[in-house]
Parts: C-alpha cells; structure tokens; sequence
C-alpha cells in the first residue's frame, strides 16, 4: 500500500459494458502538500497478444480486423492489422491465450511462451497486457479461424512472410502496440532467421 496516497473514493459513471469509475484521491506531492487528485479509470479486465510463428516456413499468423477506437482517431477504414488478441482470465493466462488463439486463427498450439507483461495505457485502464510468442505449423489447423459470431466478430487471418511483416513494420503500417512489440521481440531473438 503506498503511504503517498489517501483518501481514495470511487464513483461509477458507466457499467454499460465494462466499468469506468472516477477516482479521487489525495495525493503526497514532493514538496509535502497533499493535492486532491481526480482520475477516469477505465477498467476491462487484462488481455493477451501472441505471435504466431513457424521457423520453417519462415511465416507468421496475423489477424485483420475492424477496430473502432482507431477509426475515431486517423485510422482510415478503422482495420488493423494485429497479433491475436483476446481478454485474459486472471487464474490462467496460458489456457485463455491457446483458446483465444483458435478461436481467432484456426490454430490449435500446444504451448506458448510467455515473454513479457506490461499496462497498456497506464494513464487511463487498469489493462494489463500478456505478451506470448507460439510456434505453429499448417498441422495444427482445425477450422479456418475467424472469431466467435456470437460475439460478431469478423476477423481476417492473415499467414505472411516474416521478411514483408518486418517491412510493414518498418514503413510504418503496423500501428498495432502489442504487434510492435512481438514483431521486434522476434527480431531480437532472431526467431526466424
Ligand atoms: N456489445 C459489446 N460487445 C463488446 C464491447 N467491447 C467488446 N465487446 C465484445 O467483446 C469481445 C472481445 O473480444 P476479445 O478477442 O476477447 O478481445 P479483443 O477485442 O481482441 O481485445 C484484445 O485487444 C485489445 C486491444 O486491442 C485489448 O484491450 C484486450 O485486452 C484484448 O487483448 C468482442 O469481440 C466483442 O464481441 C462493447 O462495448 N459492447
Ligand atoms: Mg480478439
């Protein structure tokens, strides 16, 4: 618990999907005063991303699909172009990002990797992000991937060369954060080579 803050109250302004509350707390300053502070907390539970990768193919799995938040804000057709990605069970991070991984892509892995944990946007959500990497290979498709239709999703599933998506990345056409990050981690750890 941190001694530089007290005081905490929280008010609902919407549980209309997920909860966004506003905090006010009084906050210890360097200088000794206690300001009353006030934050929007934006909270939808933690999430996953994993790349997909096979060594011998020299290939990655990605997903294409409509995001709304972006088309808000300068993302033309509002699709991007992403990792698979999926909200996350707090008990057991592997097993959610495995199902979600099938549901989206049509793969069905047997193990991941977990190689990083991260907020994705500290200022505003609670969100905290899984990072994974996963080997595949065309064995492990069951069904042609897509999403849940009960819960309309409409995504695109992407098999690229690991050479264009590092060029994709480079010219600036991949804008999606946890992509970014697993697209370089591959690079650094020289995953495909
Ligand atoms: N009706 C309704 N449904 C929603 C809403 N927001 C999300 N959903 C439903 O919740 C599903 C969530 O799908 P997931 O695959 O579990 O999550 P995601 O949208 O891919 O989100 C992932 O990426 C986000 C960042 O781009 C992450 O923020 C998130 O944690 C997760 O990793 C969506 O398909 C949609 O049906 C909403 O406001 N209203
Ligand atoms: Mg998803």
């Amino acid at each position: 618990m941190s001694n530089k803050i007290k005081n905490i109250q929280k008010a609902l302004l919407s549980d209309n999907y997920y909860i966004l509350n506003k905090v006010s707390f009084d906050y210890l300053m360097k200088d000794g005063r206690w300001v009353n502070t006030m934050r929007e907390v934006y909270d939808r539970g933690d999430g996953a991303g994993i790349l997909l990768y096979n060594k011998e193919k020299k290939t990655v799995i990605l997903t294409k699909q409509f995001r709304m938040p972006t088309f808000m804000n300068d993302n033309e057709d509002g699709f991007l172009v992403e990792v698979a990605a999926g909200m996350l069970d707090k008990d057991n991070p592997e097993e959610c990002i495995i199902r979600e991984t099938e549901e989206e892509t049509g793969y069905r892995l047997k193990k991941v990797k977990k190689v990083y944990e991260s907020y994705s946007s500290p200022g505003v959500l609670t969100e905290k992000m899984h990072f994974f990497v996963g080997e595949y290979t065309d064995n492990m498709k069951v069904h042609e991937g897509g999403g849940l239709d009960n819960e309309q999703e409409d995504i695109e599933v992407l098999e690229m060369p690991f050479n264009e998506v590092v060029d994709k990345l480079h010219n600036g056409e991949i804008v999606d954060t946890r992509t970014i990050v697993l697209i370089q981690y591959a690079i650094i750890h020289k995953l495909i080579e």
